[in-house]
């Protein structure tokens, strides 16, 4: 497959050595910042990969739909106008797929504090809060993931009912209040982590990236899979249609 990369940061790059040492698949171009973005620059491509930041994906996106070039977002923190993004896939007939993390690793991680989440839920003893750890260069927070994963635990416990990102000297949190805390760090690649507290005993479930590579192979891996889609069925598909695909 011929690719086309929007970004050329640390994802962009290790998205382009990932591709690189496929032996299957070729990188077509790489825009950057300062590239003049026109649909016409997409042609030609079998997919889109964009890691960039939430600003320049809402402007980009246009110009990528109209291409009739599928697109697999890494980019987070656009999840606000997840919606309207929706509606201009559907409107131009295009494909997206979006994650905010494309590692398996993180995404059976997801899974089993979703279901940690329901197991606690009937039981008042037991709180949840959960936390993340990035690199200084990280320009969102709390991670694309956390915000899944918080997203996850209110759906999956009733107990749970609204995110808390930021601690307040002025009050206590409530006990139906989900705290999500970030903490940024020197060049930690992504840590993620559920917290089960009771009087009696603390669970702990973490997932620590050991390298970008997962990200990068994962995103390269969903591209495939929604080129494949696109012919058929083109849409709004995030990494679990991907995954629930692979595991039925
Ligand atoms: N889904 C996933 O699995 C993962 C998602 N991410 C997310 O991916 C995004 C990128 O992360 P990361 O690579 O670390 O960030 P970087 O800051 O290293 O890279 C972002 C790149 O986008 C470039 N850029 C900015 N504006 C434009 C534009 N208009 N057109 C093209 N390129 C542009 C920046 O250029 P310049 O430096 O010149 O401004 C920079 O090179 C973040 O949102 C992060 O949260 C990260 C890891 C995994
Ligand atoms: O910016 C990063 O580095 C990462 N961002 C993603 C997120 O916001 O969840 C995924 C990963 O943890 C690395």
């Amino acid at each position: 497959m011929r690719f086309t990369l929007v970004g050329n940061g640390r994802m962009g790059t290790q998205v382009a050595q990932v591709i690189g040492q496929s032996g299957r698949h070729e990188i077509a171009a790489v825009i950057d910042i300062d590239t003049p973005i026109t649909p016409e620059l997409f042609r030609g491509s079998d997919a889109i990969i964009d890691f960039t930041v939430r600003d320049a994906f809402l402007l980009n996106l246009p110009a990528i739909l109209s291409s009739g070039v599928p697109v697999v977002v890494g980019t987070t923190g656009w999840d606000d106008v997840r919606e309207t993004v929706r509606s201009q896939v559907s409107d131009a007939g295009a494909s997206l797929l979006w994650s905010s993390n494309f590692s398996l690793g993180v995404n059976i991680f997801l899974r089993t504090v979703r279901e940690a989440a329901r197991l606690i839920s009937p039981f008042p003893q037991f709180d949840i809060a959960f936390a993340e750890q990035h690199h200084t260069g990280k320009a969102d927070f709390p991670s694309g993931t956390a915000l899944r994963a918080a997203d996850m635990i209110l759906e999956a416990n009733r107990r749970k009912t609204t995110v808390v990102r930021e601690l307040s000297d002025e009050r206590k949190l409530a006990p139906e209040e989900l705290h999500v805390a970030a903490i940024r760090l020197g060049t930690v690649f992504g840590k993620h982590s559920a917290f089960i507290d009771s009087e009696l005993d603390e669970i702990v479930i973490s997932h620590t990236a050991k390298s970008r590579a997962g990200f990068a192979s994962g995103s390269v891996e969903a591209a495939e899979w929604l080129a494949g889609r696109h012919r058929t069925t083109p849409g709004f598909y995030t990494m679990d249609d991907f995954l629930n695909e692979k595991l039925s």
